[in-house]
């Protein structure tokens, strides 16, 4: 039955409260109106992200709402004036939204875009500032605009990269976070050189993408720092030379570090989102250059610092957003990196659920073994 221009009844879990389980709804799913596309999610994986909104810690979390930010799908239909996509194409819904016209796009300087942002970051479309979601009448926010814990949504037509149809849909949603993420940290905005030190902190799906790039920029050492030692075997298959666990040492860990690289790394990844080892990825910087990169997203209320000495003395600090990519540009560039296999996608998969044990698949998400776990839609 066509479905383009109509309301669609699907399955969603939905986020109605902080903390609380999500609950598997019919959620309505309004047609996309002028420079909008609607997508049918195939798959979806969950990130650490979705877990801090849901906590309540995001001072842009808004309930409730339809989380979900890694996903691949189809495109069902699209609205007017959308030329780029067209209902069939296999495409990555993304976070990082990527127009070509706004002031961020033509800087050449940041893959950030402002485009959509502002609404995106409030939860609804840029159009009409209403949400294409909602229950009985009832609207339900969007989420980073993307939402695809549902089994179809909304989203604005400069956040969709179209990719290469042959491309395993249960594998490449990963690319639409985590693992670009980290690949990107380093290629992008650290830019490591051949020959580097490298230290990660965090050997999470983030962290282990760093470390598959820092190895494919030809990083001489990868010392992967993580409180959990079962993390190491699986690590060194990413690329991590050596593993530190700061709890086997009485030291700072930054001292640790310095001391195992005559005076500290080239450049540190913080893949994790604690403040205080923000501050440790910094200070085992090599003086003079040492750059170091926060990945890991910090709760509303923390905040960084270090003694303004380490800057004045060479290091740098830097962040990174979906590791610098241009996504409508990079994310199909990277699809077809992972089909040429010049990238690993199917290595970070530990688990496999439907939807509807999304609340189960949460939980697997704080346990050690699970990276990440990709969830089926409609089955
Ligand atoms: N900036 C971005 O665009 C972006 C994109 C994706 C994810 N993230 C963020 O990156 C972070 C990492 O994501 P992930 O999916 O890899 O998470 P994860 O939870 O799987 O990995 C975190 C790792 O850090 C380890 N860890 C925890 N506390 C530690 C400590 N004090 N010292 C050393 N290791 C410690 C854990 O054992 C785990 O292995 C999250 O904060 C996520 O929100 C940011
Ligand atoms: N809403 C949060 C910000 C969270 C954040 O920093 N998000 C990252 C992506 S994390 C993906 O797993 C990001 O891209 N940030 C840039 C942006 O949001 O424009 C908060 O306010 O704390
Ligand atoms: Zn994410
Ligand atoms: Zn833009």
């Amino acid at each position: 039955m066509a479905t383009q221009g109509q309301v669609i009844t699907c399955k969603a879990a939905v986020a109605w409260e902080p903390n609380k389980p999500l609950v598997i709804e019919d959620v309505q799913v309004a047609p996309p109106q002028a420079g909008e596309v609607r997508l049918k999610i195939l798959f979806t994986a969950l990130c650490h992200t979705d877990a801090y909104t849901w906590s309540g810690k995001d001072p842009e979390g808004l309930f409730p709402c339809i989380l979900g930010h890694e996903a691949a799908g189809i495109v069902e239909s699209v609205g007017e004036g959308v030329t780029e996509v067209q209902p069939g194409d296999h495409v990555i819904p993304c976070y990082t939204a990527e127009c070509r016209e706004c002031k961020f796009c033509k800087s050449g300087k940041t893959n950030l875009c402002s485009k959509v942002r502002e609404a995106t970051g409030v939860g609804v479309m840029l159009g009409d500032r209403k949400s294409r979601f909602s229950i009985n009448g009832t609207p339900i926010y969007h989420f980073m605009g993307t939402s695809t814990f549902s089994q179809y949504t909304v989203v604005h037509d400069v956040s969709v990269a179209k990719i290469d149809p042959k491309a395993p849909l249960e594998k490449v949603c990963l690319l639409g976070c985590g693992v670009t993420t980290g690949l990107g940290a380093v290629w992008n905005t650290a830019k490591v050189e051949p020959g580097s030190i490298v230290a990660v902190f965090g050997l999470g799906t983030v962290g282990l993408a760093v470390a598959e790039g820092a190895k494919a920029a030809g990083a001489s050492r990868i010392i992967g720092i993580d409180i959990d030692n079962n993390k190491f075997d699986r690590a060194k298959n990413f690329g991590v030379t050596e593993f530190v666990n700061p709890k086997d040492h009485q030291k700072p860990i930054q001292q640790v570090i310095m001391d195992l690289t005559d005076g500290g790394v080239d450049y540190s990844f913080e893949c994790i989102g604690n403040v205080s080892v923000m501050r440790s990825a910094l200070e085992c910087c090599h003086k003079g250059w040492g750059t170091s990169v926060i990945v890991g997203v910090a709760a509303a209320g923390q905040e960084i610092s270090t003694r303004p000495f380490q800057l004045v003395t060479g290091r740098v600090w830097k962040g990174t957003a979906f590791g610098g990519f241009k996504s409508r540009t990079q994310v199909p560039w990277l699809v077809d990196k992972y089909m040429k296999k010049e990238i690993k996608v199917d290595e970070y998969i530990t688990h496999t659920m439907t939807l509807g044990e999304i609340n189960e698949a949460f939980d697997l998400l704080h346990e050690g073994s699970c990276l990440r776990c990709v969830l089926e839609m409609h089955t």
